[in-house]
């Protein structure tokens, strides 16, 4: 993949945290396309919140390299301020993110501090309030929100920073199936602006039905990598590394099972194809 085509790549990236032994990521390689919506999945544990807190700057790796669109990442204050604007993260935890009394006041924080004029903070924190649907709750305090309303919250505070690539750990987490359906609908808006996505996440139902790129994670580094298809169809690799598989694709599975008991021909893989897709499309 040329650089005009990736954001972010890790070329045999290695972490160690500082009292550990063992790293948390190694041999880490892998690269973000552009404009996709991409998913990072794996068991507990095995790297994925390291992945992204390396992806912002926050660690730094102790072997290998990072690029920001084929550039080598800097460490100093003014690149990494910059860098953040440009890779906004989302923690898995909203409580960990919101630091302001309202919500208003919350998603002007950032903005405040990159020290824009304050016609252009109100602008944009009044766009941001419409885009994600918080107009009515601008004045809320933050501690009277749900957990759903939070997360809605913690994405706005990154997305008025206009990033680039969004990153989101686990962001299903604590969700109603209602609430994941509203996060669905915020996410294509973000994709919608020409925002990269990655998210990690353990929802396989959420990555068939959601993602673009999907990548696999164990002990450390990317073991497989693909289409939901391609890697979902490698059921015996997704099982062995204790993942499961999608409900769809169990289903699906189960039919073909049933028509070739029966002596009946099979769906084809164009026509298990077609399903799959109209299945995203709901
Ligand atoms: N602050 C820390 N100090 C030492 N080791 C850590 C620290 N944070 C994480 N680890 C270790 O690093 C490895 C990777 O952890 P990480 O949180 O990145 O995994 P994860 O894939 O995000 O897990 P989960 O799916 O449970 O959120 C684990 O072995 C974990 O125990």
């Amino acid at each position: 993949m040329s650089p005009e085509f990736e954001l972010l790549s890790f070329k045999n990236v290695e972490y160690t945290y500082p009292c550990s032994q063992h790293p948390a990521v190694q041999n880490l390689t892998l690269r973000i396309p552009k404009h996709q919506r991409c998913a990072i999945i794996g068991r507990n544990g095995c790297g994925k919140t390291t992945l992204f807190r390396l992806a912002n700057g926050l660690y730094r790796p102790k072997r290998g390299r990072i690029e920001w669109q084929g550039k080598p990442l800097n460490y100093d204050r003014k690149s990494l301020n910059q860098l953040r604007q440009k890779v906004g993260l989302v923690f898995q935890n909203p409580e960990q993110q919101l630091v302001a009394t309202t919500v208003e006041e919350d998603i002007s924080y950032g903005l405040c501090n990159l020290g824009l004029p304050e016609s252009e903070i109100a602008q944009r924190v009044q766009q941001t309030l419409l885009d994600f649907d918080l107009l009515n709750l601008a004045d809320a305090p933050i501690n009277y929100l749900s957990l759903g309303q939070k997360k809605r919250v913690s994405i706005a505070d990154v997305m008025v920073l206009q990033p680039q690539l969004l990153l989101l750990d686990e962001p299903t987490a604590y969700l109603d199936p209602k609430q994941v359906q509203n996060f669905r609908t915020t996410l294509e808006k973000v994709h919608s602006r020409g925002t990269t996505i990655l998210l990690a996440t353990h929802n396989l139902d959420f990555v068939e039905a959601w993602a673009d790129w999907v990548f696999v994670m164990d002990s450390g580094e990317i073991v497989l990598e693909g289409t939901p298809e391609t890697v979902f169809n490698q059921s015996q690799q997704i099982q062995e590394l204790g993942l499961g598989v999608p409900l769809i694709v169990t289903a699906l599975n189960a039919i073909q099972d049933e028509l070739t008991l029966n002596q009946l021909t099979p769906l084809s893989a164009e026509q298990l194809q077609k399903i799959r897709q109209r299945i995203r499309q709901l």
